[in-house]
């Protein structure tokens, strides 16, 4: 086991590495341009919803089931970090009701709804508050590909100036540019808040618009239009009650997730463990994303 690590990325997955290590007695340092609390983040923009979403990985949805039990175990002793919310999904086909629907503390359930949208599921969902992924930040910077994982010297220098004897690659869609990973694209989504915009606080959010590969950083007045409908669905009364905030961000999409020990980097003398490419799913799988392996 290493004796200090570097985890680089401080959304829901670095956070959360930098946890499960802490917990293991191992010295974190943890590395990002922005601090974790930073609305710009995929992480602290998105719903942080449990939902397998839009993450074709096979492996998605057994992390997300013992994710949920680590998590109604939480909310059943109290834990004020897991909140149950309401949440409806919108869906143009009759969906089948997916593998977690049988749990009975998400009360899945189909809902006729006649508006737009042909059917609606619902379910409770918990929302684990974001205040418990607060923490000190070692450094804000941005490391580039130069600087980490192409120039195995250097990279093993500056590793061994930290002193850190491993690396966690928790950058994201960052990943993109970090790995040269063209396997790694954005799936774009949009968010209307009401309420109060105020991402740790469980807000009244509506969207989550799915658009793999879309760059575009704007709220289109054709999406905002189609949440508003929405909104109106769910009985927010959008005429005398405008968004306190829009938000657009981007999921790291992957086919699979990258979940793996870097030989080439680690045979260069500094082990490097990727863990990126959650898609849609990030906050759903984050208490079990990280192979115990990895770890060790
Ligand atoms: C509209 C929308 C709604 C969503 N709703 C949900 C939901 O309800 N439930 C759910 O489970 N998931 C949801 N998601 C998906 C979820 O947000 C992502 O899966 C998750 O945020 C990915 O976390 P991450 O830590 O891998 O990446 P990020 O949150 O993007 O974090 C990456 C970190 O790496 C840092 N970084 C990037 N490049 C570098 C670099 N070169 N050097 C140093 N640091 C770098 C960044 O600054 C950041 O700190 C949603 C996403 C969107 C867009």
């Amino acid at each position: 086991m290493a004796s200090k690590v570097l985890v680089v990325g401080s959304g829901v997955i670095g956070l959360r590495t930098a946890l499960e290590l802490l917990r293991k007695n191992v010295r974190v340092c943890l590395i990002s341009p922005k601090t974790p609390t930073n609305v710009s983040t995929t992480s602290m923009g998105a719903g942080g919803l449990w939902m397998p979403f839009h993450c074709d990985d096979t492996r998605v949805d057994g992390w997300a089931l013992s994710t949920l039990d680590e998590l109604t175990t939480q909310h059943a002793s109290s834990d004020r970090n897991v909140e149950v919310v309401p949440k409806v999904s919108f869906k143009r086909q009759l969906m089948e009701p997916p593998t977690w629907s049988k749990s009975s503390f998400l009360q899945f359930q189909q809902l006729d709804v006649d508006s737009l949208y042909k059917y609606a599921s619902q379910n409770n969902m918990r929302l684990p508050r974001r205040e418990q992924l607060k923490c000190r930040v070692h450094a804000c910077v941005a490391v580039s590909s130069s600087n980490l994982f192409q120039d195995n010297e250097r990279n093993r220098d500056r590793g061994q100036a930290l002193g850190c004897d491993g690396v966690v690659n928790c950058t994201g869609l960052g990943s993109r540019a970090l790995c040269l990973d063209e396997a790694l694209v954005g799936a774009r989504g949009v968010l209307l808040h009401y309420d109060r915009y105020n991402p740790s606080l469980g807000d009244n959010c509506v969207g989550g618009t799915y658009l793999v590969g879309d760059e575009e950083e704007c709220v289109r007045e054709s999406e905002r239009e189609m949440l508003l409908r929405n909104a109106q669905t769910l009985g927010i009364d959008t005429a005398n009650n405008d968004p306190v905030g829009e938000w657009v961000g981007f999921r790291p999409y992957r086919s699979s997730v990258r979940l793996e020990i870097d030989n080439d980097l680690t045979q260069s003398g500094m082990r490097v463990v990727h863990n990126y490419g959650f898609g849609g799913s990030g906050w759903t799988v984050m208490l079990a994303q990280l192979k115990k392996q990895l770890l060790s």
